[in-house]
């Protein structure tokens, strides 16, 4: 039986401070364990509604916009304003809980078309107002926050009403699907004609697929589908310029790929109205299963290996010792009691989790492709149960985040990628610079995509929240961390650029990178009103970017 991803709960995308109102309490084992491994006090931290200052969008610049996609499509009420304001990173849902001050948008703009943006984009510029393309909102580098830049006022530009799948070619297995489209719609809508796109980010209940599109995105079966990058055949863009349309063939030798100029582009270079996506048969089954490795130098040498053999399973995802401690033990209960039982009394001292899930048309095919990762793999296997359990809770990460809120952790992610050379050396040096600049506290790490040449790190950090400066107690940790990325790996495997990681984009892509993405944004966006501060953090006049102590 084919279960790919069910969603019940309604979820509201504008949603800030929470992943959900529903989300319950810690358990009291969870908070236990918590006090002992990070000194968390008592300490209730009840959210503060923040507070929406006045609009700055003028008179004229409000009637064109409401001129272009309705007057009822262009809200400055502070609850529209306020469910736009940001992200979802720590910090982010910090300031909606009312430590510091999110930056609100002066109006949220819902256009209803691909026309209707290039005409929104066309005001905007007119009016000198900045366009914050928003998806979802589940950025978690600040790449929605409503920034102004040099401009008079800022919008958010709200994607939702883009909500159609505009075309499906079944035998080319190509889907084209409006930018706005949340995934579990999308799913929904491409499961009517047997097919998905098989991309499932932890985010998947709130994010759109021109989000993942203008980000890069990566999901939990990225080892078997692929990067979202690789799914998309073509991209509609909406820009201060007009329209720009990308991609009608397979594969093209006309040029360098400019299609990969949009995916990434993070809004700063357009807006995506739509993508076309190569989509895949649904499978009719799908397997998980849990095991555990002695160690993360053989856990990490099995998924290279398996890896390089191109055999890897769909999912696949092996936690480090310390988040596979964690997980025991916010799981509880007598079954994980068993479990560390066997675990001791087959000799295994460093147990890392390892998750597997393979995808296919028929049972046959899964067990055909489980037998050949699995060759001359050596993990001890705790079955279906276990990889199902962790199938189950795949989305649950935002859910405990907000409990652990409630009750004073500084709890963030953090992720990165190397070569697999370099992958102990850069989980060494991430943590380290984790533990200096937070002192007591859990550092956890898993790989989650992996790829012939090297994997993604992904990091969770727990620790008692500095009650008298939580933004800056965790400003300082990501900046150490990324130091020590810096140089070891990507600043963002998957997450994006955004507004967090854009001091660190040079060294990175150099300073001449940076120049050919300035003179980019200038051919596209020459007043600068798409998405300020985000992916290029320099002031980008006719002569390019601001040098890098002006940033
Ligand atoms: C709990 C949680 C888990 C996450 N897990 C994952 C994960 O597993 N994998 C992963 O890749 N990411 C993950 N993310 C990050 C985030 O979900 C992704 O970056 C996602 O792709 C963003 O989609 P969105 O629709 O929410 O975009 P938004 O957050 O609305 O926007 C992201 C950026 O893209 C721009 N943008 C949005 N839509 C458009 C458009 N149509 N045209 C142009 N620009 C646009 C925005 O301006 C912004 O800069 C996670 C985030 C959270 C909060």
């Amino acid at each position: 039986m084919c279960h790919t991803v069910a969603v019940t709960e309604h979820i509201d995308h504008t949603l800030r401070g929470r992943w959900t109102t529903t989300a319950g309490p810690l358990p009291p084992h969870a908070l236990k364990w918590l006090r002992e491994r990070t000194g968390l006090g008592e300490v209730r931290t009840p959210a503060r509604a923040p507070v929406a200052p006045e609009s700055a969008l003028g008179d004229a610049a409000r009637t064109a916009l409401g001129e272009v996609v309705g007057p009822g499509y262009v809200r400055v009420d502070p609850d529209s304003r306020l469910g736009r304001a940001g992200g979802l990173s720590y910090v982010d849902l910090l300031r909606q809980r009312g430590d510091g001050e999110p930056a609100v948008p002066d109006a949220v703009v819902l256009p209803a078309s691909p026309e209707q943006v290039v005409e929104v984009l066309e005001v905007c510029v007119e009016h000198d107002v900045a366009v914050v393309p928003f998806g979802g909102g589940t950025s978690v580098v600040g790449g929605v926050n409503a920034l102004r830049g040099d401009k008079a006022a800022v919008v958010a530009l709200d994607l939702n009403r883009l909500d159609k799948l505009v075309e499906v070619d079944p035998v080319s297995r190509l889907a084209v699907l409006q930018a706005g489209l949340p995934a579990p719609k999308a799913e929904r809508l491409l499961a009517a004609h047997g097919l998905t796109i098989g991309h499932v980010p932890q985010s998947y209940e709130r994010a759109t697929i021109g989000g993942f599109a203008a980000t890069r995105s990566a999901g939990q079966a990225s080892a078997g589908y692929g990067r979202f990058e690789d799914m998309v055949e073509g991209v509609r863009l909406a820009t201060p310029v007009g329209e720009w349309r990308l991609g009608g063939a397979p594969a093209s030798a006309a040029g360098p790929d400019l299609k990969q100029l949009v995916v990434g582009s993070e809004g700063a270079f357009g807006v995506i109205t739509e993508v076309a996506l190569r989509v895949r048969r649904r499978p009719e089954v799908e397997r998980y299963e849990g095991f555990v490795v002695d160690g993360w130098e053989r856990g990490s040498a099995l998924v290279r290996e398996v890896a390089q053999r191109r055999v890897p399973a769909d999912v696949t995802r092996l936690s480090d010792v310390d988040e596979t401690e964690v997980s025991l033990a916010l799981g509880g209960g007598w079954k994980v009691n068993a479990l560390k039982g066997y675990l001791k009394a087959r000799g295994v001292r460093e147990p890392c989790l390892l998750v597997l899930g393979w995808h296919g048309a028929s049972k046959r095919e899964v067990a055909r492709r489980r037998a050949e990762t699995l060759r001359g793999v050596e993990a001890l296997s705790l079955g279906k149960a276990l990889g199902e359990a962790w199938r189950h809770g795949r989305f649950n990460g935002p859910r405990q985040r907000d409990a652990l809120m409630e009750v004073g952790v500084c709890v963030e992610t953090l992720e990165t990628a190397t070569h697999w050379s370099k992958v102990s050396d850069l989980r060494a040096a991430v943590r380290e610079a984790l533990v200096d600049a937070l002192g007591r506290c859990v550092v956890m790490c898993h790989i989650s995509h992996v790829y012939e040449t090297g994997a993604s790190l992904y990091f969770t950090v727990l620790a008692a929240r500095d009650a008298a400066d939580p933004i800056g107690q965790w400003q300082v940790a990501k900046a150490a961390a990324s130091e020590a990325i810096t140089g070891l790996g990507t600043i963002s495997h998957h997450h994006a650029v955004g507004a967090d990681h854009a001091p660190y984009l040079e060294a990175e892509i150099g300073r001449l990178g940076l120049d050919v993405l300035a003179s980019v944004k200038r051919t596209l966006d020459p007043t600068g009103v798409l998405n300020p501060g985000k992916l290029l953090a320099g002031d980008i006049g006719a002569a390019g970017l601001a040098s890098p102590g002006d940033r």
